[in-house]
């Protein structure tokens, strides 16, 4: 199968080229670069010198499509969402890493990303790509919306809990943390090292972008409208994501006995993996890989569920989900190109 990825010098394309080169039923044809055209990747990428010996490109869409099968978009959001339609009419088929095919509502999209929506018919065919719950529907996509790193996290650590109708689902607490890698790689004052060394700090509370997106996909599964409280935190590290939920139980539970409920739901789910009892995850576990660890506590002073979920936001939150995404499309084992484990320390 032949792929290219636009928005090339990006971490979300680097990343993406990593696992590509290592895929065996996979060859990387294009990267397209807005700015960097005519450029060696090496030359922005040098610890890719001599192992990926490409060129950036400039875009254009129809003679790609006539090379290509599908098409990654690691690009901001605002950018797919006028670039997708031409491929799709050419039969390419497209994984978008944006936030710009992930919301149904062209309202919620237009108030939480303060730019028009894409054109709602390319919406409706989107598949949100959160790879072990939609299986199904990823498997016949033309277009699948990558979800974004703090919902992957969020979601896979709270929709067991949620199908299984033993919490509260209008009390749902998230305090994420998320690694510096989060911002992408262009120049940020609030990312700069000495804002960020020995630092932690909350952002965007009440408005970040992922709440409608934690909220669309935790309704359709509740079948019930909900909302959450979630405050992002950036923290000074490069790669990593902890959501720490915290729910509150409607039935008695042990902790043993969630964590089995938790096992058997993604018992045929490879890259998710739930911790036994008293062994908690933290984010170091999974980095560079595509695993997202779950803990479990629950506390019985207070009947309060505490849900900890770790992911490589670049990986699981990224270009590590959209590859698991292509192998789904393609009916290939998901784990080609991903077997990986974590880099430790
Ligand atoms: N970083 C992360 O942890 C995660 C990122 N994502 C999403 O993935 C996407 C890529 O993220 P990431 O790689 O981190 O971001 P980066 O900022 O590192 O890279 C994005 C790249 O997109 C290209 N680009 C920028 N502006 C434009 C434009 N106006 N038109 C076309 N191309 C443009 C640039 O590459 P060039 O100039 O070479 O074209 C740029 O390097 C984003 O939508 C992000 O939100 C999702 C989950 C996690
Ligand atoms: C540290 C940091 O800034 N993180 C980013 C992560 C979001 C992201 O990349 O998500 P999308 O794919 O939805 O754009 C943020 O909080 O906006």
């Amino acid at each position: 199968m032949k792929v290219a990825i636009i928005g090339g010098t990006g971490y979300g394309a680097v990343e993406l080229i990593k696992f590509l080169n290592n895929h065996p039923y996979v060859q990387l044809e294009a990267i397209i670069s807005h700015s960097q055209s005519g450029t060696d990747l090496a030359s922005v990428y040098p610890h890719t010198i001599d192992a990926i010996n490409m060129t950036m490109e400039a875009l254009n869409i129809s003679s790609l499509s006539k090379v290509v099968d599908l098409v990654f978009f690691a690009t901001p959001s605002n950018v797919s969402k006028d670039l997708i339609p031409e491929f799709i009419e050419n039969g390419v088929k497209c994984i978008d890493l944006s936030g710009d095919f992930r919301l149904n509502s062209p309202d919620e999209y237009e108030s939480w990303y303060q730019s028009t929506a894409a054109k709602q018919s390319y919406v409706d065919q989107a598949v949100y790509g959160l790879s072990e719950i939609y299986q199904d529907e990823i498997r016949n996509a033309q277009l699948i919306a990558n979800p974004g790193c703090y919902p992957t996290s969020t979601l896979l650590g709270l929709i067991p809990a949620i199908k299984s109708n033993i919490i509260d689902n209008q009390q749902i607490i998230i305090d994420a943390k998320t690694g510096v890698s989060g911002a992408g790689r262009s120049l940020s004052l609030n990312v700069h090292y000495s804002e960020m060394n020995e630092n932690f700090k909350a952002y965007k509370l009440g408005e970040h972008k992922h709440i409608p997106e934690i909220e669309q996909a935790l309704q359709w599964e509740a079948g019930v409208p909900l909302q959450v409280t979630f405050t992002p935190h950036i923290v000074p590290m490069t790669r990593g994501i902890m959501s720490t939920i915290y729910t509150n139980l409607i039935t008695e539970k042990t902790t043993k006995e969630i964590i089995d409920l938790y096992q058997s739901y993604y018992e045929n789910d490879p890259f998710v993996r739930v911790r036994p009892e008293g062994m908690i995850p933290s984010t170091k576990e999974v980095y560079g890989s595509n695993y997202c660890d779950i803990g479990i506590h629950v506390d019985k002073r207070t009947g309060k569920l505490t849900i900890i979920s770790v992911i490589d936001n670049l990986v699981k939150g990224a270009s590590g989900q959209a590859i698991q995404n292509m192998n789904i499309l393609n009916g290939w084992d998901v784990t080609t190109g991903l077997k990986q484990i974590p880099i430790y320390p």
